[in-house]
């Protein structure tokens, strides 16, 4: 299976180049050329088996023998085999029709580890298998950072470099970054945005010299396996729920728009959903876009759920491109309109298209706080501020059809971010034990101005560094 670049002018790639590339080479997203199918009798007979087997079924036609079946496999079953929950991604009832897929029992706390556990497996099997190393560059809002470092700590073959907004993670989410002592784990706190940060990391693969020099990678959503790998949740929960044969909608807290990306990629595969709805924080350019077709940038809001606030939403050029038939020509020329008047058009047939499969619901603070202080309230379960934002807009979807069940994700653990949700529950939810000492670990991270040359002459001083002290 080859991947085609959503800007229609990078080489096609199979998986594993595809996987190591991370951004093509003329700045679009890889997808696989067509979508592999698995039939309804195939998704029915996930009922009752383990996530890594559900995994290995999902996947397999993605990889499509790109990575030995058997590897594959064992990179699955260590990846899930160190979750704290035997369900990996549990499914629980919050009300009538409303379930929480909750996606934090990984070591992270934060479902970004789903797809990263497996995700730094990969990479390091194919550098290995080629003798190459490689340099990764990642943004972060919070989460995909902490994943990251915990799932690349240690590894002879990269360096991890992480861009984080300086001052805008919350505190435990900083600390997952930059307590980890390990040679080849860089912390670099950008006095940006998230979105300055996701750019720097994107004009770095487009400045080729740096990109061939450093031989770059990245994790972000924009790495194609990070979607493939988050499809199988999908899968999961609406099995659980009666799947294929009784259709499901999700609710999912939406930023960088990879993990509901994710669903449309399940639903592409064959999985039934009725509608996927994208439920955005006090950041709600997504919610703005799918109401009247305009994609247009404001500045960022800083609110309780921080690894929302974003405003380029990378993931939407790939619904983008599928929905104008793959031309990847309109594509370049919607992201050349951001680029330059910060805002794109979508026209009426690629918009109607998205509309018959996506809704959107954007929560204001008030309401996020409220409703985490509710759900407290009425069933005990202490949700955190993205979860929170997801299960609002869930209730939202129930209010229009009440007889489709709805899977909110529940993307975090409430004790990632403390202070909001005491604020609003009164409950200080307490950190794993494994993470119980994370406030008393010594910290070691670099302060960076937001300018891209300050921070490539970082990376490549660091990677030499790390490269000379390995040699
Ligand atoms: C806890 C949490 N919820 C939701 C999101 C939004 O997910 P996505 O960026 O895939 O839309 C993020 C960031 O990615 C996150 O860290
Ligand atoms: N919210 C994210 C932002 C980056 O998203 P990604 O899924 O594209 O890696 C974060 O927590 O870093």
């Amino acid at each position: 299976m080859l991947h085609v670049s959503t800007r229609g002018e990078a080489p096609a790639l199979g998986f594993s180049d595809a996987l190591l590339t991370g951004l093509a080479r003329d700045g679009g997203l890889y997808l696989p050329e067509k979508w592999p199918s698995l039939s309804a009798d195939t998704i029915k007979g996930f009922a009752g088996r383990s996530y890594a087997e559900v995994a290995k079924a999902v996947l397999g036609p993605l990889v499509d023998g790109d990575i030995p079946a058997a590897d594959l496999s064992h990179m699955i079953d260590e990846s899930y085999a160190s979750f704290r929950h035997d369900a990996v991604c549990p499914l629980t009832q919050l009300d009538d029709n409303l379930f929480l897929l909750e996606l934090f029992h990984g070591p992270t706390l934060a479902f970004k580890d789903v797809a990263m556990q497996l995700l730094g497996r990969l990479m390091d099997h194919v550098l290995k298998s080629r003798g190459a190393r490689a340099t990764i560059v990642g943004a972060t809002s919070g989460d995909t950072g902490s994943a990251a470092v915990e799932a690349f700590k240690g590894l002879d073959q990269v360096d991890i470099f992480i861009l984080y907004p300086h001052g805008r993670v919350s505190d435990v989410q900083r600390r997952q970054m930059t307590t980890v002592a390990s040679p080849n784990v860089h912390a670099l706190a950008v006095e940006g945005t998230f979105d300055d940060c996701q750019n720097m990391v994107k004009a770095m693969f487009n400045h080729r010299g740096f990109r061939d020099e450093l031989q770059l990678s990245g994790v972000n959503s924009i790495n194609w396996a990070r979607v493939a790998a988050q499809a199988v949740y999908y899968f999961t929960a609406a099995v659980a729920l009666g799947g294929p044969h009784r259709p499901v909608s999700f609710s999912v807290p939406t930023g960088n728009f990879g993990d509901i990306l994710a669903g449309w990629v399940a639903k592409r595969m064959g999985l039934p959903i009725e509608r996927l709805m994208i439920g955005t924080n006090a950041n709600d350019i997504l919610a703005r876009t799918l109401q009247s077709g305009a994609y247009e940038m404001k500045g960022v809001e800083a609110t309780t759920s921080p690894s929302m606030d974003i405003q380029i939403s990378s993931n939407f050029e790939r619904l983008l491109f599928e929905s104008y038939d793959r031309n990847g020509e309109a594509i370049r020329r919607l992201m050349a309109s951001l680029n330059q008047s910060r805002s794109f058009m979508i026209e009426a047939g690629p918009l109607a298209r998205i509309r018959e499969e996506f809704s959107a619901h954007a929560v204001n603070e008030a309401s996020v706080a409220d409703e985490m202080a509710q759900t407290y309230r009425s069933t005990g379960y202490v949700l955190d501020p993205h979860s929170a934002v997801g299960t609002r807009a869930a209730r939202a979807l129930l209010k229009d059809k009440p007889d489709v069940p709805v899977v909110a994700l529940s993307t975090a653990h409430p004790a990632k971010f403390p202070d909001a949700v005491e604020r609003a529950t009164g409950v200080r939810p307490a950190l794993p034990p494994h993470m119980a000492d994370l406030m008393e670990r010594n910290e070691s991270f670099t302060v960076l101005p937001n300018d891209q040359s300050a921070v490539e002459r970082f990376i490549r001083e660091r990677a030499r560094a790390v490269k000379g002290a390995a040699a």
